[in-house]
């Protein structure tokens, strides 16, 4: 059984972000993962995690100046120095709050040239190393081009092959079935073939990013697909909910008793 993760960026909104940590122990969550949590100390986000017998799946590094449209970082030439800085800041939030797993975003670039390769590549390497030394796994997302336009990391293979090119162990991909069917289709084929380079998974319903088992594809399916490959690692309900959180959770019940 996949050990799913709230995500209180788009779950639990009924209440401040701080508040969605109890929100979602309160429903029977273990673990949670969340966009950012920069907005709050360290020691508070910590504080919340521990108060609450959550364990922190995932969040993301520093990715820019969102407000602004920024999407991170990594492949952004001239922004380097913030890149490195950025990977300070999560460790700092990593060693408060225990995570074992950060996100880091490629950024909007409209280029896919060779310097840009080299950049993002040089990048990745800095926070492999740094996050390393901590025994945390860095992971790249490829995210749809509908969602995330310019998005620099918009391909399943170009993120794969920039894993094997790397050869860091602590390098992995952060598998989101909603933006694998929208980028290729071909879920379940690409599940089983990347599977030894898979450090997180998330899900939701496509196209409207809803309940999973709510959309095109037979979310339950691919959940048990995890199972049998051996997926040990956890699944981030990354869900906009239609309605009430807690009313929602139905299809999680419902994937359990199956
Ligand atoms: O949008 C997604 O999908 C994510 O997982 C985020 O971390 C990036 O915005
Ligand atoms: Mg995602």
């Amino acid at each position: 059984m996949p050990q799913f993760a709230a995500n209180l960026t788009m779950m639990f909104n009924e209440v401040a972000f701080l508040e969605r940590f109890a929100a979602a122990a309160m429903v029977g969550f273990t673990a949670v993962e969340f966009l950012f949590p920069y907005d709050h100390t360290p020691e508070v986000i910590g504080e919340r995690l521990r108060e609450n017998g959550l364990t922190p799946a995932l969040f993301n590094m520093p990715p820019g100046n969102w407000q602004a449209g920024e999407r991170g970082l990594a492949a952004l030439d001239g922004r380097q120095n913030e890149f490195r800085a950025s990977v300070d800041v999560a460790l700092r939030y990593a060693r408060s709050t225990g995570v074992r797993r950060l996100h880091v975003m490629s950024g909007l670039a409209s280029r896919k040239d060779a310097a840009a390769v080299a950049i993002y590549r040089n990048s990745l390497t800095y926070a492999c190393d740094q996050a390393g030394a901590d025994g945390i796994d860095i992971v790249i997302e490829p995210i749809n081009p509908r969602d995330m336009p310019g998005y620099f990391l918009n391909d399943f293979d170009f993120a794969a092959d920039t894993i094997s090119a790397l050869d860091r162990p602590n390098l992995k991909l952060q598998f989101d079935i909603y933006h694998r069917q929208i980028i290729h289709g071909d879920v379940l084929t690409a599940l089983r073939r990347l599977m030894p380079i898979i450090g997180h998974v998330q899900i939701a319903s496509v196209p409207l990013r809803n309940e999973p088992a709510t959309g095109e594809l037979d979310d339950f399916r691919l959940l048990r697909e995890l199972d049998i490959l051996g997926y040990k690692g956890f699944v981030g309900c990354e869900y906009r909910p239609v309605g009430n959180t807690v009313a929602g959770l139905g299809w999680m019940d419902a994937f359990r008793s199956q």
